[in-house]
């Protein structure tokens, strides 16, 4: 290969999970951001710190694809680390994200797709722009907010197109402060509510640099992650309002809530379809484990007799106090308990389940949380993950113990990046 940070000429065959194209060159693989399948490009190595593969960044389109379109998102284009497919036809996109998936499902999760084919990407509907109600921008020392940049640092201040309308309005004009974050939300009933998070303490970012082990815990819970660093409320009360059938949250604007304006109705349905489907019916005691504020109980309960399923009860478990809280508010009578926790240091104590819903955060559930399910023997599992690779190293772990998936689909929930959500139902 040509010398570290050499533009190359390469040839572009396939798209890898993850959003990069996939190239050779003298004989070792090259995963190529802004690069589509059947393209030539000229590209710049970014990082060939491995001796298997490299990765490099397109410089220049040589020959494009059929479904390479003018960027829709100024942010992307100027280097911020949002649409990373803006460039790339929305159908398209979910057809690459369908065979992402399928790949990982074949290779990670070990699936034979000749018998159970894998999921089409299904639209959420609405437009591939204006679906995200949350973001977080940083805020600069000439104090312009924006993206931070998909390779850098760097502050991006061009517009981003997902945003739903009205998110960024006059964001620079909000009153935060240099080197502060500003964290942003829409409710459900259109009010907009933007805080101003102070720059982590000097301890903080020295735990975050710690590595890998320290990153996935400062993830574990968008709420814990802002918790320690001071809010101040420069529109609305941060208390945002989120409706979901005929129930409504109030969710704080730090916390967890589905980024796409559609998710919570789409995946609610499709969790009790896909148990209907499964021939899951009766009376029974479910766990909504990583169950934030509890949309997926709510569905159970709400939308289940409809489809033969009567929840008697159900343990939710989550570590962010704030969507517990939340949980708490809204469910009042309603026979769901709380747990304040991570999820394998409390599935031990809890009552065996028939069924359980699972909605890991990107890094999934892991072995030992998937054996402990496991263990506790539910008749049916809904697995929910916005990682491909983790859904379905998780599925396959699930395999393992007996468990067969009945039905699955997966959804364009961040459209113009190579983000998916998939769902799947799992019985013994
Ligand atoms: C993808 S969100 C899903 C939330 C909820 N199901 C929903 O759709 O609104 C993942 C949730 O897992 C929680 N979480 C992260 N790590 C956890 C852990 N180890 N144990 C329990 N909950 C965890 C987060 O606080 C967050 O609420």
């Amino acid at each position: 290969m040509s010398r570290p940070g050499g533009p190359l000429t390469l040839e572009v065959t396939a798209y890898a999970n993850g959003g990069a194209g996939i190239a050779r060159s003298d004989g070792r693989v090259v995963f190529v951001d802004g690069a589509l399948p059947g393209e030539r490009v000229r590209a710049r190595i970014t990082d060939d710190s491995r001796s298997s593969y490299a990765k490099a960044a397109v410089e220049e389109v040589l020959t494009p694809s059929e479904h390479r379109v003018v960027p829709r998102c100024p942010a992307a284009a100027a280097g911020a680390g949002c649409c990373d497919l803006a460039f790339v036809e929305p159908a398209y996109a979910r057809r690459l994200g369908a065979d992402a998936l399928a790949d990982v499902l074949r290779r990670i999760g070990r699936f034979d797709l000749d018998e159970l084919p894998p999921p089409d990407v299904e639209p959420l509907g609405g437009a591939s722009t204006g679906w995200r109600i949350r973001t977080r921008l940083a805020v600069g020392r000439d104090g312009r907010a924006g993206l931070r940049g998909r390779r850098s640092a760097e502050i991006v201040t061009e517009p981003c197109v997902a945003p739903v309308a009205g998110l960024l309005e006059q964001v620079d004009g909000l009153g935060a402060r240099p080197g502060t974050e500003i964290v942003l939300m829409a409710g459900t009933d259109g009010v907009r509510h933007a805080g101003e998070l102070a720059a982590p303490r000097e301890g903080d970012v020295r735990g975050r640099r710690r590595g890998d082990a320290a990153r996935r815990r400062a993830q574990r819970s968008r709420g814990a992650r802002s918790a320690h660093r001071e809010l101040r409320m420069l529109v609305g009360d941060g208390s945002v309002t989120h409706r979901v059938g005929d129930r409504s949250w109030r969710i704080p604007v730090t916390g967890f809530w589905q980024a796409h304006r559609n998710a919570p109705e789409v995946y609610s349905a499709a969790v009790v379809d896909l148990l209907a489907e499964a021939g899951v019916a009766g009376t029974v005691h479910a766990w909504d484990l990583y169950g934030g504020a509890g949309v997926f109980s709510a569905a159970l309960i709400d939308a289940g007799p409809s489809r033969g399923l009567d929840v008697a009860s159900v343990d939710l478990v989550d570590t962010d106090p704030s969507a517990l809280a939340a949980a708490d508010a809204v469910f009042g009578a309603d026979p769901v308990t709380t747990h304040r926790g991570g999820v394998a240091e409390t599935l031990a104590g809890l009552r065996s389940p028939q069924v359980v819903v699972s909605d890991p955060p990107r890094a999934g559930a892991g072995l030992s949380v998937v054996d402990g399910v496991a263990a506790a023997g539910p008749e049916a599992v809904v697995h929910v993950g916005c990682d491909a690779a983790s859904f379905a190293r998780d599925l396959g772990r699930y395999a393992v113990h007996g468990y067969r998936v009945r039905g699955w689909r997966a959804f364009d929930a961040f459209p113009l990046t190579h983000h998916i959500e998939a769902v799947a139902v799992l019985t013994r």
